[in-house]
Parts: C-alpha cells; sequence; structure tokens
C-alpha cells in the first residue's frame, strides 16, 4: 500500500498539489484532470522521482525516505518523456535497465521478449532505438517498467500515440499486474478501462478527489 498524508508539492511559489490524502491499494487506480493540472507531478512524487514540499509518503506502513530503497526495489515506472539511448538496442536498453534493478538477466531478458511480444514490438527489439517510432518508444518505455514484475507500477499516459488495438494489448498487460501490484497511471483514454480500475482520481484546482 502507498499512502499519501495531507502531501502538498509547490514548485516556487506555485502551488500544485494541496494536502493530498489518498491510500492507492492493490489494484488499477486512473488519474484524470485537465492538463496542467498536477498529475504527472504527482506520478512522480509517488515514483520518488520527486519529494513532496510537505506531508508524508508511506509505503507498507513506512513513511518515505525511510522506505525509499524499499520502495524503489520493486517499482516500476514508466514517465512521460524520457531521453532514451538512442545507440542502443532496445533489447541492451532492458538489459541495462534490469541491470540497474538488480534482476537476473536471462530471467528478464525472457520477460522483456514475451512482454514486447504481447505489445507488437517483438519484431524490432533488435533495432537501434534512433529507428523508433513515438509508439514505439512509448512500449518500450511501458516494457522496460514491467520488468522483475514490481509491486508498484507508476504509469504516465502508456497508451499514447498507440492505435487503439495496441493500447488494448497495453490495457491488458496493465490489468493483469494490477491484479497483485499497486498500478497508478494518468490516461486520457480511462473509458477503455471502465468496470476494471480499482479507483478514479481526478486531479484538479490542487487537489486529488474520487471521479
Ligand atoms: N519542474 C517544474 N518546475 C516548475 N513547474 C513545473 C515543473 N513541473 C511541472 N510544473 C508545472 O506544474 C503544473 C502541473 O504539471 P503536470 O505536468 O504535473 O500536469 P499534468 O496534469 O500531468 O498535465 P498533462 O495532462 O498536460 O500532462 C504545470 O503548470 C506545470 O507547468
Amino acid at each position: 500500500m502507498l499512502s499519501l498524508d495531507r502531501v502538498s508539492k509547490r514548485y516556487g511559489r506555485r502551488l500544485i498539489l494541496d494536502r493530498v490524502e489518498h491510500d492507492f491499494g492493490t489494484g488499477l487506480t486512473l488519474l484524470v484532470g485537465p492538463s496542467g493540472a498536477g498529475k504527472s507531478t504527482l506520478l512522480r512524487l509517488l515514483a520518488t522521482a520527486e519529494r513532496p514540499s510537505c506531508g508524508t509518503i508511506g509505503w507498507d506502513g513506512t513513511p518515505l525516505p525511510r522506505a525509499r530503497a524499499a520502495l524503489r526495489r520493486t517499482l516500476g515506472y514508466a514517465p512521460q518523456a524520457v531521453d532514451l539511448p538512442e545507440d542502443l538496442t532496445a533489447r541492451e536498453f532492458a538489459m541495462h535497465i534490469a541491470a540497474l534493478k538488480g534482476l537476473e538477466l536471462d530471467a528478464a531478458d525472457r520477460q522483456f521478449l514475451q512482454i514486447t511480444d504481447a505489445i507488437g514490438l517483438h519484431a524490432d527489439v533488435s533495432n537501434r532505438i534512433a529507428t523508433f517510432s513515438g509508439g514505439m518508444r512509448r512500449r518500450l518505455i511501458f516494457a522496460q517498467a514491467l520488468l522483475g514484475s514490481p509491486r508498484l507500477l507508476i504509469l504516465d499516459e502508456p497508451t499514447a500515440e498507440l492505435d487503439r488495438e495496441t493500447a488494448a494489448r497495453v490495457d491488458a498487460l496493465i490489468l493483469e499486474r494490477a491484479k497483485a501490484a499497486v498500478v497508478v497511471m494518468t490516461t486520457h483514454a480511462g473509458d477503455a478501462l471502465a468496470g476494471k480500475v480499482r479507483a478514479v482520481l481526478r486531479v484538479d484546482d490542487r487537489r486529488v478527489l474520487p471521479a
């Protein structure tokens, strides 16, 4: 369980999130809300990529920063935009991430091939990332987040730029992982997941409330 207790975030003098309270349990939680409302900011806080200005984030009952190492050991994070190493192949990049996560590389490689097969990226795993389209990059960022079957999966717009059929394949993997993990994602295409999510939260006007 990932819990937020009166978590606020400011950039300079600007308050983006104001005393957010929520317990993210096992299952899929969707974040919706207007552009610029703070959804990606909230995901960065959950993924420990940034720290709250005040308030407390807890993982499995222990507050950060004490729980940060335990959280990161079982974190999969797919940010919205990331600089990928253009000269590596997708498979080399995935193994680089697997090594950073401390995963057993043969098992991680097998898992990467299974994931990429499921989301239609299998034929491209030995190609250099420099040759990848926007949708291929998005799927690669998603695939690396699933490596090691994380108990906490944070996904920022994983199906943006994907056609409906490919997005449905990505959604299927997300729902599969959400059976055993805390999964939090932003999406502008939440309708496809209606009825299958634990909660839908609306981020708006600095607050985060049930939609
Ligand atoms: N590092 C930063 N420094 C200053 N302001 C920032 C920073 N990151 C985000 N912001 C501001 O915080 C606000 C929330 O941005 P954020 O990207 O979290 O919104 P969002 O809800 O994810 O938007 P979108 O749906 O368009 O992706 C925006 O006004 C943005 O300009």
